[in-house]
């Protein structure tokens, strides 16, 4: 016992997820090449850079939703990569989340509000119905869902709805890691500075780690403490999220940065 808690401690100085040399190719493209970050608890990493530079074939690898061609990936010092199918899934099922861009993806669209969030804890053991569905309208508090929508589905919901839902659905179950595709990407822009702020809230409240990909500079502004700068595959700068975006050093970045400025 004394052993595990000092494994533990010292798992708290090192990396929670480490990259190294991380490549996917389809054919001859390249998804993504030679990816390496190390990213530490309670710490959130964001994804920038245009169509097609290969932010998503990242993520995807990351998230073990394609396997890599190169490269490695280890998770509180475990190499993802060598895990079988099973202690894959359950490490999905208990340590990660996933935030897809639509919600569509993520939720169950034929289940209730609440079924959605409580089939998530059930997925980890919980068995008591009245304390999931006690949980269940809890999140959806969290995430500004009124509790009398629980027996709603989510087609009865707005889209901004519809991704709270999803947020809550996937941090039910209290992730250590979070991996979000353009989180408030296809909704109104009063819509997203709304949702923007409750993630931010969570993120920080919940102390998550967070592996968030968006062509949105501002969300990255808000939300990420570093900053990857990809471009055809390649990350082409990374640092401190306000040093990139204040004083861009590549071409690239200086030049995403001031389309924006321009807008
Ligand atoms: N399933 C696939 N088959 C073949 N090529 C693919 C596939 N998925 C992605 N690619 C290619 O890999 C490269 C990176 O694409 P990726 O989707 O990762 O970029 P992205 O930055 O996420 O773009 P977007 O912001 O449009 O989603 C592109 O050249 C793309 O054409």
């Amino acid at each position: 016992m004394v052993m595990m808690e000092r494994q533990l401690s010292a798992q708290a100085a090192a990396p929670l997820l480490s990259v190294q040399g991380l490549s996917r190719y389809y054919g001859a493209r390249i998804g993504c090449k030679d990816v390496s970050f190390d990213l530490y608890p309670g710490e959130v990493m964001g994804i920038v850079g245009e169509s097609g530079s290969g932010k998503s074939t990242l993520l995807s690898c990351l998230a073990g939703h394609q396997r890599p061609d190169a490269g490695g990936l280890s998770y509180n010092g475990v190499d993802v990569l060598a895990l079988s199918e099973a202690e894959r899934r359950r490490l999905l099922r208990s340590d990660w989340a996933y935030v897809h861009q639509n919600p569509r993806d993520g939720l169950r669209m034929g289940v209730s509000a609440g079924g959605n969030v409580g089939e998530r804890l059930m997925a980890v053991g919980a068995r008591h119905y009245g304390q999931i569905r006690d949980t269940a309208t809890d999140w959806l508090g969290r995430v500004e869902i009124a509790a009398e929508r629980i027996d709603d589905r989510p087609s009865a919901f707005s889209g901004g709805m519809q991704q709270r839902l999803q947020i809550a659905r996937n941090l039910v179950t209290a992730p250590k890691l979070v991996f979000m595709d353009e989180p408030t990407g296809g909704l109104d822009v009063s819509v997203q500075a709304r949702l923007l702020d409750l993630l931010r809230g969570l993120v920080r409240d919940l102390g998550l780690s967070v592996v968030i990909v968006t062509h949105d500079l501002a969300v990255v502004r808000l939300l990420a403490d570093r900053l990857m700068v990809m471009k055809s595959g390649h990350v082409v700068e990374a640092g401190l999220t306000d040093q990139v975006l204040d004083d861009p050093q590549h071409a690239y970045t200086q030049l995403l940065v001031s389309s924006v400025l321009q807008v």
